[in-house]
């Protein structure tokens, strides 16, 4: 390739790190760079990348720490030697429902940047709030009652916007918002999600939502292509519709839009050309089915700190227990989600727990676990007598299904039926690796099982790949594990970028909305350029007969068992009867 051909880069700024990813217009990564949270920021008490009030269930993250982070990594870059005047379109992704509320001096502040500050310092005063709510807050029970309530029901919200109300989208926490912060709420003069928020400071004013971010709101009619004036009138609270509107802006169709070129704070601060243009940025889920070109049969699990199922598919099916979004690129398209919180964190708990009960913290700290996990045989059993092991591992109150936090183990005979929640028989913590693996891997099955397309030559339906993304797919215990779970006929597959996919589709939709023939889609401009034997490895066999078949069986016993924890904690009234 020419010493100046053009580059482009993709932001993924998460939960836990800000990473910067370059790309060619061949596809390969020439650059990367990831600002760590926890380990790289100065002057934020956070952990994991976040701020916590448990007594009201809320999470939250300093959007100040985020001004650094790209700080950070835009002087990475530098450092790296990246010649920005190459870059010639920016894009990103954003942890998603995340809402960053702008002050009535955000749009002078952000158009009148000085390049010789850093963003950090000159945009400190540009909220009207210090914190962005996350992703993990669950304080919006009442305000989530609500919304399922507005339109009738949770199926009938589904149906509306994509998914029943969650804690975390952002039409109940806004609403939340405006009863917490009545005042801050008045002053606030825009409203951006964290993937807007990041296009925002590159183009030096407010950027627009992002056409399938915006369906993690509650807020967007799907089927409409509009917002849903009735959840826009729940929402505004006691404030106004019009008022609310206008705080939230347009929402361009095209996933490819060109926002406008770069600020002239980056073109004199680290050189990048006056033309390089800013492309919408989009949510990390939507973002990391962007990293390859995915076809409607496949799936993709991204292990992250949240564990997300990924779907790209041309069928509408929404229900209350999963996510259905636009499609981030092509229209006519959807994204079928499931997200869990307790993924990588989670993991992590019983990863700890196996280290301390052997005394042994290995230089590779999931090596017991992985070990462990192996070791075990599927549903822990030694025979096809015994009854199978299965329990629900939740640190924090999950999403699917809508759980208090607590830790619950069971046995399922699956020839007799029979459930029994005990921990007799049970080696913990050594049999819970596997067993917080095969939950989190049961669910998803379960959950999916609908969308998945019969393969044909006698297989039962499945995925035909399992493509594998995020910090936990370099894990080839959890890869085995998923494929003896949720089969793929071509087998388990990891990306060559490892946990960096979300940057890896952000940056691709750059190069897309850069280049892109009129009329032409991401499926087809990405697919000419993709190189499958460069780009992904396969790191696990898919569909294995008898243990496929020993899992299906599973999964009735698991559906059970979720019923009736739900069941306890609604009669605690802990939960919900989702
Ligand atoms: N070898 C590993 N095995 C299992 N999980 C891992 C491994 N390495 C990293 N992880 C998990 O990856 C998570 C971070 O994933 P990443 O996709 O980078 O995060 P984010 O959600 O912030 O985008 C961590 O919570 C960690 O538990
Ligand atoms: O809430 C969701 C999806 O609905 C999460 O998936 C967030 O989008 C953050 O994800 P990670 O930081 O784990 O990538």
């Amino acid at each position: 390739m020419a010493s100046d051909s053009p580059l482009y880069i993709g932001f993924d700024l998460s939960t836990q790190q800000l990473k910067g990813l370059v790309v060619n217009s061949d596809l390969k990564v020439v650059h990367a760079a990831k600002f760590d949270f926890d380990a790289d920021s100065k002057g934020f008490p956070i952990k994991k990348g976040v701020l916590n009030n448990e007594a009201e269930h809320e999470v939250f993250a300093p959007v100040a720490l985020w001004l650094q982070a790209l700080d950070g990594v835009l002087e990475s870059l530098r450092k790296q030697g990246l010649d920005f005047r190459r870059v010639k379109g920016i894009s990103g992704a954003g942890q998603q429902h995340g809402s960053v509320y702008w002050g009535q001096n955000a749009e002078s502040l952000l158009r009148n940047l000085d390049s010789s500050k850093s963003l950090e310092e000159q945009l400190e005063d540009a909220f009207s709030h210090p914190y962005s709510p996350n992703w993990q807050d669950s304080s919006t029970q009442n305000e989530c009652d609500e919304f399922d309530a507005a339109l009738g029901d949770r199926k009938h919200l589904a149906q509306a916007t994509g998914s029943k109300a969650h804690h975390r989208f952002t039409g109940p926490q806004i609403l939340r918002f405006t009863r917490k912060h009545p005042g801050v709420y008045k002053k606030t003069s825009r409203i951006s999600l964290v993937s807007s928020f990041l296009a925002s400071l590159f183009l030096g004013h407010i950027a627009p939502f992002d056409i399938s971010d915006v369906c993690g709101m509650n807020l967007w009619n799907i089927k409409k292509g509009a917002y849903d004036e009735r959840l826009i009138q729940l929402c505004s609270g006691a404030f106004g519709v019009e008022d609310l509107k206008q705080k939230l802006g347009e929402v361009p169709e095209d996933g490819g839009l060109h926002l406008g070129s770069v600020h002239a704070y980056f073109v004199e601060r680290f050189g990048f050309s006056p033309d390089c243009t800013v492309i919408s940025a989009t949510g990390d889920n939507p973002a990391t089915i962007l990293a390859l070109p995915l076809l409607p049969s496949d799936a993709m699990v991204s292990l992250g700190t949240s564990t997300t199922f990924l779907m790209s598919t041309p069928s509408y099916k929404p229900d209350p227990a999963t996510h259905f979004f636009n499609h981030p690129t092509t229209p006519g398209l959807y994204m079928f989600m499931l997200c869990y919180k307790n993924g990588g964190l989670a993991r992590e708990h019983v990863r700890d727990a196996i280290n301390e009960s052997l005394k042994d913290t290995p230089a590779q700290p999931w090596a017991n676990f992985d070990k462990v996990a192996l070791q075990t045989a599927p549903l822990g059993q030694q025979s096809p007598t015994d009854p199978m092991k299965m329990g629900l591992f939740f640190p924090r109150h999950e999403i699917v299904p809508n759980i208090p936090k607590g830790q619950w183990r069971f046995t399922y005979d699956a020839n007799t039926g029979n459930l029994k929640e005990t921990t007799d028989g049970w080696n913990s913590p050594q049999d819970e690796a596997r067993a917080i693996i095969e939950s989190q891997l049961l669910s998803c099955r379960l959950r999916s099982r609908d969308l998945t397309e019969n393969p044909g030559g006698g297989l039962p339906s499945q995925p035909r790949r399992v493509y594998l993304v995020g910090g936990g797919s370099k894990n080839k215990a959890i890869a085995k594990i998923a494929g003896e779970i949720l089969g793929g006929v071509e087998g388990v597959y990891s990306l060559d970028v490892g946990d960096n996919a979300c940057a890896l589709g952000a940056a691709y939709k750059a190069v897309w909305g850069i280049e892109r023939q009129p009329g032409q889609t991401f499926e087809d401009l990405i697919g000419q350029r993709w190189n499958e034997a460069e780009f992904i490895e396969k790191i696990a066999d898919g569909y294995q007969k008898g243990v496929f078949e020993q899992y299906g069986q599973a999964i009735e016993g698991f559906e059970k068992m979720e019923l009736q924890v739900l069941q306890q904690v609604a009669e605690k009234g802990d939960g919900d009867d989702y």
